[in-house]
């Protein structure tokens, strides 16, 4: 077991304020979980006397995911989680030991004893914020060594974090605000941290609920589910049921023999003249199994109807229990759809639920939920939307969780700064040069409200100013440049941790008013940002003296060719 460390964060004006930050919810997010060579580095500044350099890291990531126009930013609280309780115990030490040349100095385990993150500053967007490529969504600063080492973690904990968000999101999209959303994932997810990372962020993107009980746990999400198949092939009559009686729901009558009343409700649909024809027998094992649920839940009454056939068994069935329910006072909560023609199938169950009404009177009876699962996604979303469909809520795991359509975000952590001098990494492909120097980033809204686009300029420059005028150019392409006058300035980067400057800390939110803010967010961008074909590209741009400096700096460091 690593040692137990405590830590608190600084408070307003760098007060310690004694509040305690808890650990990452993974007990695997320690110290250790880095590559090696962030240990090697970290020695080799100390060796060189450097390791207490400042140095200023930026983390972003270069491209939108899921072939579209925004991500949402996820992660930040579990990185601030991992920095205010950074400590690396003593059996962690003896293994870097282990890892390191035995030539490594005992001076520098003895450094690593003493490290912690309070003289690092961590600046990022607000956790559930809408974010583009290329803006810092963390500005890192403090000892080089020090923040050598959070270069692994963070990128890992921001990741997939924002990834399987964005994903949640665009689900979200595709689907329309009226539907229900059910995170079924746990079992395809990529490992238990997968599984509860899922669960979480998925809520977050815009999910109403998730299957997993341990995440409804640790996060407060709301636990839902139906049944599966095996609870409906375990019954083979409703001679299993030993249990039959019913009392009504308000408690004044008690029906003896529910079975019975569910098999005459069987009989009076197969009798109705407007259902007549529609199916003949259904499959009796199933009705055992539907009566045994309602039996078990009388008000959260939902059969998943496709084990045998969905028209001529599981709807008549499922009809007949919720009727009986009906009659003691009971409100049947719907069907589940996981096999075939969703689109199909769901529109002939409603017709049967609005004919089931007329021709017994009970109200409502037609608006009876209609759950789709299997191997939905986007696409199959999109795919129902245009053939039209009457499902109100969707169970979606394999492709939500494992984010199928693309495997990672590609986040980085790039050096932008040490001693206070900018620095730059040059490549060949132009999409990867780093942007260099401490930076400040704003995000400029127009006259209709929207985000017109972000901006990054030097840290000591004058922010832009609501109705001034700024030249706002493509960091790299010296033609594409633009005029803004904004109508409102949001500055992008807060201090999450501000180490031994003495800013105020911001607090971080309950996962629910991030979930409310990536909707609020999602909600502010200008829909040709958002449209799932060809979506127009939103603009990130850096100040002109920041264009200059860029510039200056990549021609300084890039070598001159020698032509014989
Ligand atoms: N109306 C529809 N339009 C487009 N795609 C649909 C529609 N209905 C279902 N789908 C999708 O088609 C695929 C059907 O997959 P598949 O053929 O493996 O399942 P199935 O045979 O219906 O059921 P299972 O094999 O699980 O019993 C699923 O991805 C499902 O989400
Ligand atoms: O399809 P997903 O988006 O991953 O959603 C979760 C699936 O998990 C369950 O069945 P499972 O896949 O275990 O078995 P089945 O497909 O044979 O019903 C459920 O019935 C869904 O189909
Ligand atoms: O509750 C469900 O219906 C459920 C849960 C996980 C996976 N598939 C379905
Ligand atoms: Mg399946």
């Amino acid at each position: 077991m690593r040692d137990e460390v405590k830590a608190t964060a600084n408070g307003p004006n760098g007060d310690l304020s004694g509040r305690v930050i808890d650990g990452p919810t993974n007990p695997m997010v320690t110290p250790l979980l880095t590559d090696l060579y962030q240990f090697t580095m970290a020695y080799a500044y100390w060796k060189a006397g450097k390791h207490q350099e400042r140095a200023v890291f930026d983390l972003y990531f270069r491209k939108n995911p899921f072939g579209g126009e925004y991500t949402i930013f996820a992660g930040l609280e579990e990185c601030i989680r991992f920095i205010a309780n950074f400590k690396i115990a003593e059996e962690e030490i003896s293994f870097i030991k282990q890892c390191l040349p035995p030539s490594c100095e005992d001076g520098f385990y003895d450094y690593l004893r003493e490290v912690n993150c309070s003289d690092v500053e961590v600046y990022a967007i607000p956790e559930g914020s809408v974010v583009f490529p290329k803006v810092p969504l963390l500005r890192v600063e403090g000892p080089i060594a020090v923040v050598q080492l959070l270069e692994t973690p963070f990128v890992n904990l921001i990741n997939y974090a924002s990834l399987v968000t964005t994903n949640a999101a665009r689900h979200r999209f595709v689907a329309g605000r009226s539907k229900v959303l059910l995170e079924f994932g746990l079992r395809r997810a990529q490992g238990p941290d997968g599984g509860i990372g899922a669960s979480k962020y998925c809520y977050m993107g815009g999910f109403d609920a998730t299957s997993n009980v341990a995440a409804g746990k640790l996060f407060g999400i709301p636990v839902r589910g139906t049944h599966s198949h095996a609870f409906v092939s375990s019954y083979m009559s409703v001679d299993e049921i030993a249990e039959k009686s019913l009392r009504s729901s308000d408690g004044s009558t008690t029906c003896e023999d529910f079975v019975s009343l569910v098999q005459s409700w069987l009989g009076k649909i197969q009798r109705s003249k407007s259902l007549h024809g529609i199916f003949g027998e259904t499959n009796l094992s199933e009705l055992a199994a539907f009566t045994s649920y309602a039996l078990a839940f009388p008000t959260n009454f939902l059969a998943l109807v496709d084990t045998y056939d969905v028209m001529r068994s599981g709807i008549p069935n499922f009809c007949a229990v919720a009727l009986a329910l009906h009659s003691l006072g009971y409100k049947a909560i719907g069907i589940r759809l996981d096999s075939g023609d969703l689109a199909y199938q769901s529109c002939e169950a409603r017709k049967f639920f609005y004919s089931v009404e007329n021709e017994f009177g009970v109200p409502d009876f037609g608006k009876t939920t209609i759950t789709a699962s299997n191997d939905l996604n986007e696409e199959t979303l999109d795919a129902l939307n245009k053939q039209g469909h009457e499902v109100n809520a969707y169970g979606i795991g394999t492709y939500l969780v494992t984010c199928y359509a693309q495997a990672a975000l590609g986040c980085v952590f790039k050096l932008v700064e040490i001693n206070n001098q900018p620095r730059i990494k040059l490549s060949e492909d132009v999409s990867k040069v780093s942007i260099p120097c401490k930076k400040r980033s704003y995000r400029l809204y127009g006259k209709e409200g929207y985000p017109l686009l972000d901006i990054m300029i030097g840290e000591y420059e004058p922010p832009p100013k609501v109705g001034e005028r700024i030249l706002c150019r493509h960091p790299f392409s010296e033609s594409k440049r633009a005029n803004v006058v904004p109508q409102h300035v949001e500055e992008l980067l807060k201090c999450y941790w501000p180490g031994l400057s003495g800013k105020r800390r911001e607090e971080l939110p309950p996962l629910k008013a991030l979930r409310e803010r990536c909707m609020e967010q999602l909600g502010q961008m200008r829909p040709d940002h958002m449209r799932r074909l060809n979506p127009t590209p939103y603009k990130v741009s850096v100040s002109a003296k920041l264009y200059d400096f860029i510039h200056f700096l990549w021609l300084n460091e890039a070598p001159v060719g020698e032509l014989e």
